[in-house]
């Protein structure tokens, strides 16, 4: 009987002691520095809005949507700042309206360049242009990209598709990264990647898309270790409101129609950018569900699958 209560509190209590001991050490540590890296050091790392004055800020897809609104956001700030898009009238209407609206932005503030940023002479040409007026280059902003929802089962021999994807969404952003680097490096700059959530999840109909934002994650989340000197930030919107879901690539073309009600703004969107670049956060995740989800996905990939399985085939009915 005495050897039985010996083996209970060997088999059982000493492990239930470990176990209680370990989490009431672990949880607490666990709490503490989750707190101490989402909100304290960030705050403390946060570079005062005055350090902005005078900075250089290229801004990519800047001719709607978030990139129109970060240009806004960084103009108010006091940056010199260049837009590039492919549409030099929608880009001449965005750095207007932002003058308009601010009057201590000046014309010579803001810098509109066309170009089509899958084509490396025009990538060269921005870099130069801004070289040329203002000799350095602070902050890159890589926002431009273009989507697509395409059932991989329907594709009719022709993957142009992903290309196209893949061109804008990833080789072009290896291109002017490259070109920026070395002005980059001097002015210990900043380099801010739009991503998505479809770069952390991969759901259904986002083959070609999810698979051009993973490989941009993984392209500066490796560069990121080769330098010291420049800050990458990467973030990953949810849904925002903007033309982008109008200009959905798609098998047949047509444009789909989605409910827009629980989309976040763009300007809320440029806001919590520019914050997460001037407090130097090294992935921002732009959703709560995004959040909780990527955690999830690290301990229970299978869930998560399963998850976004059920609300995918949901879409691809529809
Ligand atoms: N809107 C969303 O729900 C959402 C969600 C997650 C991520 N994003 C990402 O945010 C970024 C900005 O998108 P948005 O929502 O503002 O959409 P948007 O369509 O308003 O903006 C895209 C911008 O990129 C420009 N662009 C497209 N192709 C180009 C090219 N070849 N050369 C130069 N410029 C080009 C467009 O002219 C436009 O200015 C994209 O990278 C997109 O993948 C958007």
């Amino acid at each position: 009987m005495i050897k039985l209560v010996y083996w209970i509190i060997f088999f059982i209590g000493f492990p239930y002691l470990i176990i209680k001991s370990l989490v009431s050490l672990i949880l607490p540590i666990a709490t503490l520095y989750f707190i101490y890296c989402n909100f304290v050091a960030p705050k403390l790392r946060e570079k005062p809005e005055s350090s902005y004055k005078g900075k250089v800020v290229i801004i990519t897809g800047a001719s709607s949507g978030i990139g129109a609104e970060i240009a806004r956001k960084y103009a108010i700030l006091g940056c010199k700042v260049a837009i590039v898009a492919r549409r030099l009238e929608q880009l001449e209407k965005v750095k207007s309206n932002i003058i308009k609206d601010y009057s201590r932005v000046k014309e010579d503030d803001i810098l509109v360049i066309r170009g089509d940023l899958t084509i490396v002479d025009d990538c060269k040409n921005m870099v130069e242009k801004v070289i040329d007026k203002w000799s350095k280059i602070d902050i890159c902003i890589w926002n431009a990209g273009s989507g697509s929802l395409i059932e991989f089962s329907k594709l009719q021999g022709d993957i142009s598709i992903y290309r196209e994807n893949m061109e804008l969404n990833y080789f072009s952003l290896v291109n002017c990264t490259h070109l920026v680097y070395k002005y980059l490096e001097q002015s210990h700059g900043s380099i801010v990647v739009i991503s998505s959530l479809a770069g952390k999840f991969g759901t259904a109909l986002r083959t070609s898309y999810s698979s051009s934002k993973h490989a941009v994650m993984g392209f500066f989340n490796s560069l990121r270790n080769e330098t010291k000197n420049i800050q990458i930030t990467i973030i990953c919107p949810g849904f925002i409101l903007t033309e982008f879901h109008d200009n959905l690539k798609t098998l047949d073309g047509k444009q789909v129609e989605r409910n827009k009600g629980n989309f976040m703004t763009a300007s809320q969107c440029a806001t919590e950018i520019v914050l997460a670049e001037r407090q130097g956060v090294r992935e921002l995740i732009q959703t709560a569900k995004g959040r909780v989800g990527n955690y999830l996905q690290a301990i229970f990939p299978e869930l998560i699958e399963f998850l976004t399985h059920k609300f995918a085939s949901a879409s691809v009915k529809k």
